[in-house]
């Protein structure tokens, strides 16, 4: 996206040989096979390049986008640390997409970026209902970029906003990445209920449901309760919820249609509600908040409990006021 709007893009890979590929045919062979990427796209596997391609014309034209998962997020950050040690000057606006929780320590991905940046960058993080496909179609898409740093949501805006993207500023950055990453888990849960086909009124009732729960923990963390019911809240629920260009909600659906989450998974996808899910609940235990879906979906993919039996005892929880 940025590259068709900036002719200006280098992108980065660690994989020296796809990095080439994309550099040269403009192809992403393993992940947009069927995506013919702008011609004006540059691609770099030496990381040091693609930092000091961003920091050499000054702050005010600079931006970083780190697309890693959440598991890749601390090594990345650190990686960019050093590397934006050699531009002093330099402090420049760099915003991530990750969605998660750190399955160890259960951290956000702006706690990770900010042990892991100690002050050497602005950063912020770009959320809301996007699969990459459709982005990379050139489909219209609405974000969200939410930072404290006014410069961060400024770059982003004028990178990205505009034609096929509405980029809209947020200061809630704890709103922002709680609901990214806690939809993914209400997501398997709509995957495995129409996997066991619940039928519609049952996917309403979790999309519902899940929100009012990723509110609740998204609240006790310190995010804004009207951050629920925006893109990266409601609108990226919605997206994965039902969409079945949704890993997560495709995770879902094979458990709900009886295969085991290592066969699922046997591909290397990533599934990020898959690997945070104990994270979150861990951080419901520690914060008082009550996660019934996302325990059930627990129970479901690493406890051997049946779907079915899921449903039942969630069904047959104690009858309260909405
Ligand atoms: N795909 C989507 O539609 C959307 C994804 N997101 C979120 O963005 C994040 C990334 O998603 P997505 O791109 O789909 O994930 P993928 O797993 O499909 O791709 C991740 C990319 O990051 C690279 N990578 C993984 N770990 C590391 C690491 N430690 N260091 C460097 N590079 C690494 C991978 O490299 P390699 O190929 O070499 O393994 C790959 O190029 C996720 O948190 C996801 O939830 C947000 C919005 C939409
Ligand atoms: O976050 C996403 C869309 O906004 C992508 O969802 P999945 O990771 O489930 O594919």
């Amino acid at each position: 996206a940025l590259a068709s709007h900036h002719s200006d893009t280098l992108l980065w890979a660690r994989d020296a040989a796809q990095a080439q590929a994309i550099g040269k045919q403009h192809v992403n062979t393993r992940y947009l096979p069927d995506i013919q990427l702008p011609s004006a796209l540059q691609c770099t596997s030496d990381f040091d390049e693609a930092v000091g391609h961003a920091c050499r014309g000054g702050v005010s034209s600079a931006l970083i986008i780190l697309g890693v998962p959440v598991a890749g997020m601390a090594e990345t950050c650190s990686r960019l640390a050093q590397a934006l040690a050699q531009w002093p000057s330099s402090k420049p606006p760099v915003i991530w997409t990750c969605k998660g929780f750190d399955q160890a320590s259960g951290q956000l991905p702006h706690e990770i970026a900010a042990a892991a940046l100690r002050g050497l960058a602005l950063p912020g993080v770009l959320s809301g209902p996007s699969f990459a496909k459709e982005v990379a179609q050139g489909l219209p898409v609405a974000l969200t970029i939410a930072s404290e740093h006014e410069a961060t949501r400024q770059a982003a805006t004028a990178a990205l906003h505009g034609r096929t993207a509405r980029i809209y500023g947020s200061t809630d950055v704890v709103g922002v990445e709680v609901g990214g990453a806690l939809k993914n888990v209400i997501a398997i849960a709509c995957g495995i209920s129409d996997g066991l086909a619940l039928g519609a009124n049952a996917r309403a009732a979790l999309i519902t449901r899940g929100l009012a729960e990723i509110q609740r923990m998204g609240v006790a963390l310190g995010g804004m309760p009207e951050t629920f019911s925006g893109l990266t809240g409601l609108g990226d629920l919605v997206l994965t919820a039902t969409g079945d260009l949704s890993r997560n909600r495709r995770v879902g659906l094979a458990i709900g249609t009886g295969q085991t989450l290592e066969a699922v998974l046997a591909g290397g996808m990533t599934a990020e509600g898959v690997r945070c899910a104990r994270a979150a609940l861990a951080l419901g235990q520690k914060h008082g908040v009550d996660l019934p879906i996302t325990e059930a979906v627990c129970s479901v993919l690493f406890d051997g409990l049946a779907p079915r039996q899921a449903v039942s005892e969630l069904l047959s929880r104690e009858a309260k006021p909405e």
